[in-house]
């Protein structure tokens, strides 16, 4: 029989030739252990299910699952690594996130992809590659479906450098995020030419500069920061694209219309952009401001941290650039958008990091003096609560825009410090 082609933790894979038409396949065969026979049977289900150009189909199989076979594939990424260039790497991932999706959409979660799992399979008359995703032995099955886990509750699943951190303590909480972050380790194994470790950060650089914020996305430690499902994933990758040829004012007008145009959800490419560029007025004035309110509200109240720091710069862009031609009424948009995030922070009950971005907003509202403005935020200052109410009398002070909000003694914020501070007594 020969040697095998490969041999992995639970199986062998064989060439072998099909007697009924003499064609060449792989077969793979469960070593011998029960858990193999197993994981067998699983792939042998689940990839016969998905039928997709970018899953290994099934050929044949045993009833009792100690084999089936499968097309002959040229070899897997691993190996095929250096015959492959960077526009090679993102059809890859391409295809894959296509594959993904169409098994997350099924409830079907693979949860370990890597580079030796990805197979390429030759086209016999032009000799392309298509790339499968092979080794559904770890997949998590729809619920109703599961009859025996292959592993403990509480044990690890996937492969050490490419298993999402969620996964190391209970490997079957692992859903679609987990997927994204092995591609994206996958990615940057490729670009960095370096295995990566445990959850050590892998980033590109220099030349592949590029590729760092797409790397960044799907490999980030918190589930929420990562693009939320493959057709986010597919987003990012065209980015990689856009960003080298156009400047990131140009990058972030595209993004802003796309989001727009097609009511998106996912900010976490716009917000890199802007937190890569905080020196530019044009990007934070003429386009990140322009994210509609409802949308930038959702984010702002799970990202705080970074929906301070945009806001304060937006605020910050406000006083020093040069308006030029523009609309002096246009200035409502940008101040309106670190309003929208200021009201969520004090809603959220972070009165710190409100009170950072009501400083430089109240300084922006003064260098504007937009009686449009002013109403908004005086209708906002009069609802909100004693201990808003502190920080906003705070930051106000801190802005010199105390006079700015005077108003009669018929006023009536909510906050008694709000009131002492801003309704001014004499007035008749
Ligand atoms: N269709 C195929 N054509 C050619 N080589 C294959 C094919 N399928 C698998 N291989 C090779 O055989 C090796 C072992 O296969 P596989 O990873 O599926 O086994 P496993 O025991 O399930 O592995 P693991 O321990 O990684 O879960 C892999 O390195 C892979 O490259």
């Amino acid at each position: 029989m020969g040697d095998p082609i490969g041999v992995g933790g639970f199986a062998r894979v064989w060439k072998a030739k099909r007697k009924a038409d003499g064609e060449i396949v792989a077969l793979k065969e469960s070593r011998d252990v029960s858990l193999g026979r197993e994981r067998l049977r699983r792939e042998i289900d689940v990839q016969s299910k998905l039928a997709h150009p970018h899953i290994m189909p099934i050929l044949e199989f045993d009833p009792d699952s100690r084999w089936f076979t499968m097309p002959l594939a040229k070899g897997n990424l691993h190996e095929l690594r250096n015959q492959l260039n960077e526009e090679d790497l993102a059809t890859l991932i391409h295809v894959i996130s296509d594959a993904l999706s169409v098994a997350h959409e099924a409830k079907y979660f693979h949860r370990d992809i890597t580079p030796k799992n990805i197979l390429a399979l030759e086209n016999p008359v032009d000799g392309d590659l298509r790339w499968v995703i092979a080794d559904w032995g770890l997949v998590r099955q729809p619920d109703s479906q599961v009859s025996q886990r292959l592993t403990k509750t509480g044990a690890a699943l996937g492969t050490y450098g490419y298993a999402a951190p969620e996964t190391w303590w209970n490997g079957h909480v692992a859903t679609a995020p987990a997927d994204v972050y092995s591609l994206g380790r996958v990615a940057a194994w490729f670009i960095c030419n370096q295995e990566p470790a445990g959850n050590e950060e892998l980033l590109p650089e220099g030349p592949q500069q590029h590729w760092r914020a797409f790397v960044r996305a799907c490999t980030s430690r918190e589930i929420a920061r990562r693009p939320t499902s493959m057709a986010a994933v597919k987003e990012r990758l065209d980015a990689v694209f856009l960003q080298p040829s156009v400047m990131p004012t140009e990058h972030m007008r595209v993004l802003i219309d796309d989001f727009i145009i097609q009511q998106g959800q996912d900010l976490s490419a716009i917000v890199d952009l802007a937190l890569e560029h905080r020196e530019s007025s044009l990007l934070y004035i003429d386009h990140l401001a322009r994210i509609p309110s409802a949308q930038l509200e959702v984010w702002a109240a799970a990202e705080s941290t970074n929906a301070s720091a945009l806001a304060q710069n937006m605020a910050r862009h406000l006083v020093s650039m040069d308006w030029d031609n523009r609309d002096r009424d246009y200035a409502n948009t940008p101040l309106n958008f670190v309003l929208v995030i200021l009201k969520v922070l004090l809603s959220n009950a972070r009165y710190g990091l409100g009170e950072d971005v009501a400083e430089e907003y109240f300084r922006a509202e003064l260098h504007w003096n937009s009686p449009r403005q002013k109403i908004r935020t005086e209708s906002w200052l009069e609802r909100l609560d004693e201990k808003a109410g502190q920080a906003m009398a705070q930051a106000l002070r801190a802005a010199g825009a105390v006079e700015y909000h005077h108003q009669s003694p018929s006023w009536q914020p909510r906050s008694v410090t709000l009131r002492t501070a801003l309704v001014t007594q004499n007035s008749s």
